[in-house]
């Protein structure tokens, strides 16, 4: 209780703890009261009763786009989480149906049905994770009560420029006075603006297995900014769960294939932030792939050194730069990242490679697309924006093999 006690001055002070009088209005929790109210003294019914009490001090946590797959993902590593309590689900073609219904995986989770987003009631949450389409979430966020934080897995909110915005993907910004509030939600770089911030954009899965391994990099000038090259490799479930031609088993199994070529819409995400730490405009070629794996993801990144900085320079700064980190984690000399070894965690696995060619180094980065590349790192993100202890339901290792 020592920990919860001092979790409530935190969020008192922010003023979104949960109160009694405001938990007596959610469904889910008057479940629980009517349970905790046949309670006598029974060891089991005073387990009811400590469930009661942990519940009353949780943070209420609403997921939209509940139904989707980095939304599953929120749902699971929010299972053991203890100061967080799911209190709305939002799905659109599944609206209406239970968790367990539409992932038997999660069935044991104590979670209210899905609703859609027009019935949802925000009084009843202190934090959004938005797990919905591009485009169709600024429309949704916006209409949102101002007191939320909010944390959106979409593209939505990370471009800074509008106009680049409707360039890449093909809509102007309907939301741009949101936009300008927005912090970009790298956690390891940006975690001061995160903690006080009110909407993060979580950022894209190929931008951050690619910005964690060059920002630092391109910050101490270890390596040039010109002629950076990244060749990036996805299981499929970064194409969301939504039924589509191109990502049938057959069009995908026994093959790769690249996609985007020269005009993925992350190229300006990962030259927006690339750029923002040199202060000048970063140019770099990205062509990702598709892989016939479910989840994981590959980053090689062929850059050319700076004059005089050899592989061991770009080892040591890295592994300094991330030695205080839980989740960056710089390999030992030699040894090769696999995505196999990030499976089902918050890992970003890193490591630096002499090239044949003189001069030159092979960057080769890996994350869980589902989890660091998208609903790890928005928990890693909301844990800093509630005062909470960043590593808080991330710390279960990889899924191996
Ligand atoms: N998958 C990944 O690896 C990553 C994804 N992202 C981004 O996160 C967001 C979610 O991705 P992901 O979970 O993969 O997507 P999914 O397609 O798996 O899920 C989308 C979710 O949004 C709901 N939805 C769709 N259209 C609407 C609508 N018009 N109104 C309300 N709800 C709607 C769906 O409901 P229903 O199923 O009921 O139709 C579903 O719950 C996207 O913006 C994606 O680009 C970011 C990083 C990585
Ligand atoms: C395999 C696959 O299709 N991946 C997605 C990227 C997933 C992601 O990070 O998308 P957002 O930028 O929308 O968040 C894609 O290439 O569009």
């Amino acid at each position: 209780m020592g920990s919860l006690a001092s979790l409530h001055s935190i969020c008192s002070i922010r003023g979104c703890f949960v109160k009694y009088q405001d938990e007596v209005k959610n469904s889910m929790v008057k479940k629980h009261c009517i349970r905790a109210s046949v309670a006598t003294s029974t060891p089991q019914n005073f387990q009811i009763e400590e469930n009661k009490a942990q519940k009353l001090e949780k943070l209420r946590i609403g997921v939209l786009g509940a139904s989707g797959y980095t939304g599953s993902e929120i749902i699971r590593l929010l299972a053991n989480h203890p100061n967080y309590q799911i209190t709305l689900m939002t799905a659109d073609r599944k609206a209406g149906q239970s968790i367990g219904s539409v992932f038997p995986h999660l069935v044991k989770q104590d979670l209210p049905d899905m609703v859609a987003v027009k019935d949802a009631d925000f009084s009843t949450v202190d934090a959004v994770f938005c797990c919905l389409p591009h485009g169709t979430t600024q429309e949704i966020i916006k209409s949102l009560p101002s007191s939320l934080k909010i944390v959106d897995l979409s593209a939505d909110f990370r471009l800074r420029d509008v106009n680049e915005y409707k360039e890449w993907y093909g809509q102007p910004h309907s939301a741009q006075e949101l936009q300008k509030e927005a912090v970009y939600g790298l956690t390891e770089i940006s975690r001061t603006e995160i903690k006080s911030a009110r909407l993060v954009a979580n950022p894209g899965c190929y931008p951050t297995s690619i910005q964690l391994p060059l920002i630092p990099l391109i910050k101490a000038n270890l390596i040039q900014v010109k002629n950076i090259i990244i060749d990036s490799k996805s299981g499929v479930s970064g194409a969301g769960r939504g039924a589509k031609e191109a990502n049938l088993y057959t069009e995908i199994a026994e093959g790769i294939h690249s996609y985007g070529v020269t005009r993925h819409r992350h190229v300006p995400e990962i030259e927006q932030g690339l750029s923002e730490a040199v202060k000048s405009k970063v140019t770099v070629s990205f062509t990702p792939h598709l892989m016939p794996m479910s989840r994981g993801m590959q980053s090689t990144i062929y850059v050319e050194m700076a004059s005089g900085a050899s592989i061991e320079d770009l080892r040591q700064h890295l592994g300094q730069f991330y030695e205080k980190e839980e989740f960056v984690v710089l390999l030992e000399k030699g040894q090769v990242p696999h995505t196999r070894h990030v499976r089902g965690s918050n890992y970003c696995l890193i490591n630096v490679f002499p090239d044949r060619i003189p001069g030159r180094a092979i960057i080769i980065s890996v994350i869980d697309n589902l989890v660091k590349g998208a609903s790890g790192q928005a928990l890693q993100n909301l844990n800093l924006m509630m005062g909470i202890p960043e590593n808080t339901g991330l710390l279960s290792p990889p899924l191996f093999p």
